[in-house]
């Protein structure tokens, strides 16, 4: 752990860092990160997306990386380039996840703590995060964490202790999971590492027909408002089921258009793009 009252240097070249929380698995964590990263970029920001699920990393999935590599360069730890296109209005993405280090792709990780945290450390201080080819900053590193609070967590609280650049962390739970002690165990992290929370987003809040596009509530919704009110926390906004993004995600690779163009088109888009806004406006500016 970084022992010194430092950020580690290659992290000085990130403007804005945010977490992505879930008290639980499964309720869309990675998710909820790959949608942010894409609207993100989308709106015109350097985006860099963080991995740090090192026991099931799932985001080299999620964009369609699986087979791609790393690089070692004379800064540090190339991430791979997931979109990048100088003349486009879009920003660039680049990914770094430990599935995209080990060359046994399909076997799962066990690793004990001192191992996870030396793993996060190096991930701290020897990725050169600059967007896409360029030396420019990055605008926005996004960082997808295991669900819980694990050594992961705490790896990532230290180095991240002196962070200015830290904006806070999303908290992601589902109508079923809102009133779980798991959620309040979450907050009650954030709160102790001091990593300010920006707000609650409700996934899997209903679900979007792919045959009449009409939302139906399948669990009770408004749980993630409630909540988010009763603990005073912000409330970000509400992420409906939608199986084509699913199949966006499964089908990119055999797909002709981009993931960026799909998901520009997608119906899920204008409703992060709100959650996004909120993040980008945590200050009211
Ligand atoms: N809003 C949504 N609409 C449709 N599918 C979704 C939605 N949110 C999540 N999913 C799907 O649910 C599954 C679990 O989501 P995801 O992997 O993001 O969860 P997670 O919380 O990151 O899980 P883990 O505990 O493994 O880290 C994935 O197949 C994902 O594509
Ligand atoms: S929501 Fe209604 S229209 Fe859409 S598939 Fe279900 S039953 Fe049919």
């Amino acid at each position: 752990m970084s022992t010194t009252n430092t950020v580690p240097k290659l992290l000085a070249q990130v403007k804005h860092v945010v977490l992505v929380l879930s008290g639980k698995g499964g309720v869309g964590k990675s998710s909820v990160t790959t949608q942010v990263a894409l609207t993100l970029s989308l709106k015109g920001y350097n985006v860099g997306v963080l991995d740090i699920d090192l026991t099931g990393p799932s985001l080299p999935r999620m964009f369609g990386a699986e087979t791609k590599q790393v690089h070692q360069s004379a800064n540090g730890w190339v991430p791979v380039s997931i979109y990048h296109d100088d003349k486009s209005p879009f920003g660039s993405i680049s990914l770094m996840s430990l599935g995209l280090l080990i060359s046994d792709r399909g076997s799962s990780i066990v690793w004990r703590g001192p191992k996870k945290t030396a793993m996060i450390r190096q991930f701290m201080s020897d990725v050169a995060w600059t967007s896409g080819n360029s030396s420019e900053m990055l605008d926005y590193l996004i960082i997808d964490t295991p669900p819980g609070t694990s050594d992961e967590h705490i790896a990532i609280a230290e180095e991240l202790r002196y962070a200015t650049a830290l904006d806070g962390a999303i908290i992601v739970t589902t109508p079923q999971q809102v009133a779980t002690a798991d959620v309040r165990k979450e907050i009650n992290f954030c709160k102790k590492v001091n990593f300010d929370i920006l707000g609650v987003v409700e996934n899997m809040s209903g679900f979007i027909c792919p045959h009449c596009a009409d939302c139906t509530d399948i669990f009770l919704r408004g749980g993630g408002k409630a909540l988010s009110s009763s603990l005073d926390l912000k409330f970000l906004g509400e992420i409906p089921i939608d199986p084509t993004f699913v199949e966006m995600i499964e089908l990119q690779k055999s797909s002709e258009s981009s993931l960026l163009d799909q998901y520009q088109n997608s119906k899920l888009y204008p409703i992060v793009s709100q959650i996004v806004d909120e993040i980008l406006n945590k200050d009211g500016k």
